[in-house]
Order: C-alpha cells, then sequence, then structure tokens
C-alpha cells in the first residue's frame, strides 16, 4: 500500500487551511503529523479520510484516486479515529460501536470471524468488561479508546489517527502507539497520526510532518523536523531539545515575542535561499 497525496489545498469557504501539500508514505511505515493550533493537522486528516473533498489536489490509494472510490472500498481500506470530543455519542453499547468497524467486511451478517475480531480489539483496549455499556456513559477517554477499537475492528490497510493519545493514560497512550508501530512493522499497514505530544510523535514516528499555516514547514526524521530553530518558528517558543532513548524530550521553555519571531522567520528564509 502507498498512500500519496499531491498537491492538496482546501478552504473553508474562503479561508485556506490547507496549501500545496504533497507527501508519500509506503507500507510499513508510521508518519507522525505535528504543527501548531490551527496547522491544518485535522484537515488534512479528514481530506486523507474522505470525510471532506480537496479543492485542488488529489489523494492516491495504490494509485487509485481516492474521489473515485466507492464508501464501502473506503471502509475496508482506511480506518479513521476522529479527535476526541468530537461529533456526537450516539445512543448505541460499546459492542454495538465496534461491531460497526466490520460493516465494510460483511456480506451476510456478523460471523464466527467479525465476533473474533471486535473481541481481540475489546481487550486490547481494556473495554471487555464495558461491552454493554452505552456510549454516552463513558468517560472521554473511554470513547476514545471505543473509537480506537472500532478502527482496529475495521482492519484497515490504512489507519488515520487524530490525536488518538490525547485523553489516555499513560499506559493505554504507550500501548496504543506502540500497537500500531506493530501493525505498520508486522502487517504492513500505513499508519499516520496527528499528534500534539512531540515527545511521543519523534518516538513512534519513522517521520514526521511538521505543519505550518497550512503548509509543510519541514519532513524527514525527528531530529532533522524538531529542531529549537523549527519550533522557535513554528510554535514561536523557545525550546530544548534533548534526545534521550525513548525519543525526542521537547522543553519549551518560554514564548518568543512577536519580533523576535519576525526576524527569526526572516532568518530562516534568508538562509533556505
Ligand atoms: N469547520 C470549520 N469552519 C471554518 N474554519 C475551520 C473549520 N475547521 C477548522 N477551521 C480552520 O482551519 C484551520 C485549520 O484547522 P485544523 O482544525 O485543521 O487545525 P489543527 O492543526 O488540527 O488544529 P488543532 O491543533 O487546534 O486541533 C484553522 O484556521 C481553523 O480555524
Amino acid at each position: 500500500m502507498r498512500l500519496e497525496v499531491r498537491g492538496l489545498g482546501f478552504a473553508y469557504s474562503s479561508v485556506p487551511a490547507l496549501r500545496d501539500v504533497t507527501f508519500a508514505v509506503q507500507s510499513g511505515e508510521v508518519l507522525g503529523i505535528v504543527g501548531p493550533n490551527g496547522s491544518g493537522k485535522s484537515t488534512l486528516l479528514r481530506c486523507l479520510a474522505k470525510v471532506l473533498k480537496p479543492h485542488v489536489g488529489t489523494v492516491f490509494l495504490d494509485g487509485k484516486d481516492l474521489a473515485g472510490l466507492k464508501g464501502r472500498e473506503v471502509g475496508r481500506l482506511l480506518g479513521y479515529v476522529p479527535p476526541p470530543g468530537s461529533g456526537q455519542a450516539f445512543p448505541c453499547t460499546v459492542l454495538e460501536t465496534v461491531l460497526q468497524g466490520r460493516r465494510p467486511h460483511l456480506t451476510w451478517g456478523v460471523g464466527p470471524r467479525d465476533l473474533e475480531v471486535v473481541t481481540r480489539a475489546l481487550a486490547y483496549l481494556g473495554l471487555t468488561e464495558l461491552a454493554e455499556r452505552q456510549l454516552n456513559e463513558l468517560s472521554s477517554g473511554q470513547r476514545q479508546k471505543v473509537l480506537i477499537a472500532r478502527a482496529l475492528a475495521q482492519e484497515p490497510e490504512v489507519f488515520l489517527l487524530d490525536e488518538p493519545t490525547a485523553t489516555l493514560d499513560l499506559r493505554y497512550q504507550l500501548e496504543v502507539l506502540a500497537l500500531m508501530r506493530k501493525l505498520a512493522k508486522e502487517q504492513g499497514c500505513v499508519v499516520v497520526m496527528v499528534l500534539h505530544d512531540l515527545g511521543l510523535a519523534s518516538r513512534f514516528s519513522d517521520r514526521l510532518l511538521l505543519l505550518h499555516q497550512g503548509s509543510i514547514f519541514a519532513a524527514g526524521g525527528a531530529e532533522s523536523v524538531l529542531t529549537p530553530e523549527n519550533l522557535r518558528v513554528v510554535y514561536g517558543v523557545e525550546a530544548v531539545v534533548t534526545k534521550t532513548p525513548w525519543g525526542l524530550q521537547i522543553t519549551p521553555v518560554a514564548p518568543v515575542s512577536s519580533s523576535e519571531k519576525a526576524q527569526e522567520k526572516a532568518r530562516v528564509a534568508v538562509r533556505s535561499q
């Protein structure tokens, strides 16, 4: 599987949110998307998930234009986990919600293999005991786990996860991100995930895409993307970046004043010419 994005652009009404975004992710790779609030991360993921239609540019899945794929086919290929707090909790139980993940695979109703996949997904996220509970009776972290379990049950080739760990406790942050790496490395899935935690992003991603005002500001390995210089320009913070055996540790020290930020931007622009 190869997910390729060429010249993608999107605007809400006439306000641009993404400009000329181009990248590709191969089978077995984990791509982390990072960037400050409003930089376009969720919009990009929603374009990849076919929730939004890009105004320009194309998303290809193994060379096929995503725009031309039918719902069922998209459901078998793409597993999308929306960001925490988006959308409403429907009047469904946990089990019913996770079973929805099997829908693109069903022909004659739910079979033993579907139940096996769903049972495994529930167990993996520690949800077995909550299977009969209504979704709207859960905590936000528990609800997030249900949506991740639903994507697992879908057994897609591409996982698109928007802040999957934002509401999870420490253990499940690690469990979910380690599982995504395992699915990429052992089953050849493509994993694209938006993460605000730059330390976790550096640890669990093969490559990072740093978005700034709707465009790709930097792309590549964590050490080349999460430099103090890039963090200063894009996030507007002075930060100390330390290499650890568990990825990079980013310590924000102080905000950069707007005049310093403008000067730094100009310096970077001159250097990149
Ligand atoms: N439904 C919408 N209508 C109008 N503008 C929107 C809408 N959703 C997002 N935007 C705007 O599009 C831009 C990109 O938003 P997006 O949600 O993609 O950013 P993000 O990087 O995911 O931010 P965050 O880290 O805060 O989740 C922002 O300027 C935002 O205000």
